[in-house]
């Protein structure tokens, strides 16, 4: 089912953010920038007025051959033949999507924790969002799942992922060094006065990033494969603690065995973790 797809910079559209300029022109300028995919998002328009935009955004991909994802709406991907549609998680389901896309479109959805992750991953999505990683004015309210989120889908989730939300040329690195490998972003590329600039460095940020962990670090010697709470996982992680941590478990009550032995919490920076250790993590429940 899951097709091949292969990208680095996402980029939505957000025409709140370039009042006075046309979205084709700014969606022009990001692809000639490098966007390799990009999603028509508008929350604020007729479901007739956003099937003329996606019409003319479909024009503009087709010439850059790049794929175009329909936000919330299969019926408006498929009118207008676009590659695929991204899902919320209070969005259509995604066996509905998948039945409505076919199995060659695209079927994407945000996903806000780990759980909701492997269930996309279970349900057959082509890819996920994770995020958001930082607070973003693009979804105001929506609580910020932080880099710990990404490093838990760096370690775990098997078919592409994209890190979104609130992220910028500033904080890039710290996304990528979460392990990110795609980024994307709507602020920070249709926001820019120079979209196909802030796409270029973007870009220049994660093939940079991609190509220096290729190198330096051999990628198959940097990871360890392990087994987490009965699944198995990817992770740089060295020591019990730094497993934890990347699963934002370093301050939480819980107690961690290690191939069926319980570890002290004092010496999880001491315990190393080797290629197919059996890590549990079991959380106190209740109180009493
Ligand atoms: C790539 C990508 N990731 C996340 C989202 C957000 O989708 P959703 O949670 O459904 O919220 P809305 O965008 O519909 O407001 C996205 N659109 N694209
Ligand atoms: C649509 C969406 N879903 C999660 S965060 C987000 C907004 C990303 O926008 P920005 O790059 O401006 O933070
Ligand atoms: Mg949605």
């Amino acid at each position: 089912m899951h097709r091949k797809l292969d990208f680095k910079l996402y980029v939505i559209t957000g025409e709140n953010y370039h009042p006075g300029r046309g979205m084709l022109e700014v969606m022009e300028a990001a692809l000639m920038g490098g966007a390799d995919i990009v999603q028509l998002r508008d929350k604020d328009i007729s479901k007739r007025e956003l099937l003329e935009k996606a019409k003319r955004l479909r024009e503009l991909t087709a010439k850059y051959k790049v794929p175009l994802i329909i936000n919330d709406h299969p019926d408006v991907a498929l009118a207008v033949d676009a590659d695929g549609v991204h899902l919320g998680q209070e969005d259509l389901p995604i066996a509905v999507a998948r039945k409505m896309m076919g199995p060659h479109r695209i079927v994407g959805i945000s996903t806000h924790n780990l759980e909701q992750a492997r269930a996309a991953e279970n349900a057959g999505a082509d890819y996920i969002g994770v995020g958001p990683v930082y607070p973003t004015g693009t979804k105001p309210g929506r609580q910020a799942v932080t880099t710990s989120y990404v490093s838990q889908a760096a370690a775990e989730i098997r078919i592409p992922w994209v890190a979104i939300g609130g992220i910028t040329t500033d904080n890039a690195a710290e996304v990528l060094k979460a392990g990110a490998r795609r980024l994307c972003a709507v602020s920070a590329i249709v926001g820019n006065v120079d979209p196909e600039g802030a796409c270029r460095r973007l870009l220049e940020q994660i093939t940079g990033w991609n190509e220096r962990t290729r190198t330096e670090i051999p990628s198959e010697q940097s990871y360890v494969h392990v087994t987490v709470n009965g699944r198995p996982a990817r992770t740089q992680a060295t020591t019990l603690f730094e497993l934890a941590k990347q699963y934002g478990l370093e301050s939480r009550r819980v107690v961690a065995e290690l191939n069926g032995e319980v570890v002290p919490r004092q010496s999880w920076s001491d315990t190393p973790l080797h290629i197919g250790s059996l890590v549990e993590f079991v959380h106190f429940v209740g109180g009493g």
